[in-house]
């Protein structure tokens, strides 16, 4: 008789749910807390890229995500009065639109959808505290009744950026491993206007300050605003905690000196204030020298954010799930290898993942407005001459790279005969 395992995943965003759905495929007994009251549906588009698109087939969603991916034409670069300078149209998996773009919020609830039948999900819940013993990891949960205490043989954190378990495992400070770029971004909806469509706008703004308006294929428009900033207080204002009316007020003030100069802007700002599901977060990557301790393991963002600059951080959870489930499933009775052999396979891609040309980090967005001008020139010549090939290998400093390949298990090693 295999071994059945009691696995703990906290965290109900993408990397979660994707090992909760492998692991209990192949028997095990998982359960899902989540934070939050309800699944989250806040973000823009995430980039699902190939070994994601692999293993989105191979759970059976393919065609459900495609169905509710947004249909992205490409990306343009428009400037401030709506003059457009640039296009790049979708080229499959290398550009900076990939084949597969999907409301972050719609994955999230698919993989919710496909797994909730198997999987306990527990939401509005917390790891409290949790002690290991030789046989298991007994944890404290606080829940919207109150405590229980449970005993698992793993924990699977997956919490994203900042990851309270992944503190309590190394006994460091939440925002240790975080390298940030000191980038910030708001999301929202809008909805969509006569002048929208499949083309994703993005206008570059002095200060160093970017917005993007995409489609998101169900009728709204998605917004995101960027800036720099390396205010001490804008973590603490990005925090899920801190109320939305602060959040909103926060992100206006670092963009209303343009608003004289930029109808788009206005609408953006309005929509924001009107918004009933921004997203404010940090930009920025987890490195950790070990991907786990004792019987905690980290997943995803947790362990090895690659940032929303590579376009990678929904694939790399994906992938990184599976592998480790696989690893999982592969060593049931000893944790430690099963860890060890996932960080051994994963780490070398999301090492290269994670390499970000500084072009991508620093030219694209200027502090001058003398600076924005330089950049819309180079843009506008760039796109004109597009196919040529120097001028691709120059676009690849800006645009996600996805040479780098993480060979996958078979799913067939997720089948139990004794089931
Ligand atoms: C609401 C939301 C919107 C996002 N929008 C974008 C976007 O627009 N563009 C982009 O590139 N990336 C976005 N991301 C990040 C993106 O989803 C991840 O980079 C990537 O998909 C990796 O997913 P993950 O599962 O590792 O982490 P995440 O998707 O961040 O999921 C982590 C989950 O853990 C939960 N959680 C956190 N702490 C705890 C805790 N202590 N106990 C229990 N649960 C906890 C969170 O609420 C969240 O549901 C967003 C993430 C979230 C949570």
């Amino acid at each position: 008789m295999a071994t059945t395992l009691r696995i703990l995943v906290s965290g109900a965003g993408i990397g979660g749910p994707v090992a909760a759905y492998w692991l209990a495929k192949a028997g095990h007994d998982v359960t899902v807390i989540e934070r939050a009251p309800v699944l989250r549906k806040e973000g823009q588009t995430v980039d699902i890229r190939k070994e994601g698109l692999r293993i989105i087939e191979w759970m059976g969603i393919r065609e459900k995500v495609d169905e509710r991916c947004t249909k992205e034409a490409g990306i343009r670069l428009v400037d401030d009065q709506e003059r457009v300078w640039a296009a790049f149209p979708q080229s499959g998996d290398e550009g900076f639109t990939s084949e597969v773009e999907i409301v972050r919020g719609e994955l999230s609830m698919l993989l919710y959808e496909i797994s909730k039948s198997q999987i306990k999900y527990r939401f509005g819940t917390t790891i409290q505290e949790f002690t290991e013993t030789e046989n298991g990891v007994n944890v404290t949960l606080k829940g919207p009744n109150g405590q229980s205490h449970e005993t698992f043989d793993v924990i699977i954190a997956a919490e994203g950026l900042y990851s309270r378990t992944r503190a309590r495992a190394f006994h460091e400070d939440i925002t240790k491993p975080i390298h940030s770029f000191h980038l910030f971004s708001a999301s929202f909806s809008v909805p969509a206007n006569e002048n929208d469509t499949l083309w994703a706008n993005g206008t570059v703004y002095r200060g160093k300050r970017m917005t993007l308006c995409r489609p998101d294929g169900f009728g709204r428009t998605r917004i995101g605003l960027s800036w720099y900033d390396d205010g001490p207080e804008t973590r603490a204002i990005a925090h899920p905690n801190t109320p939305k009316e602060q959040q909103k007020e926060f992100v206006c003030s670092r963009f209303a000196d343009l608003v004289s100069e930029s109808p788009t802007l206005v609408r953006f700002l309005d929509g924001l204030a009107k918004s009933e599901d921004l997203y404010l977060a940090e930009i920025g990557q987890t490195k950790i020298p070990s991907w786990s301790r004792g019987r905690v393991v980290l997943l995803g963002d947790t362990a090895y954010c690659p940032s929303a600059m590579t376009g990678m951080g929904t694939t790399a959870a994906i992938a990184g799930a599976y592998v480790l489930a696989a690893e999982l499933v592969r060593h049931p009775t000893d944790h430690s290898k099963a860890f060890a052999e996932y960080e051994a396979q994963v780490r070398p891609w999301i090492e290269k993942i994670q390499v970000i040309p500084s072009a991508r980090v620093g030219l694209g967005r200027p502090a001058s407005q003398f600076g924005v001008n330089i950049l819309y020139w180079v843009m506008y010549t760039v796109s004109l001459v597009v196919k040529i090939g120097f001028v691709s290998s120059f676009l690849s400093r800006f645009a996600p790279s996805t040479k780098q390949t993480l060979p996958l298990p078979p799913a067939s090693t997720f089948d139990r005969s004794d089931l």
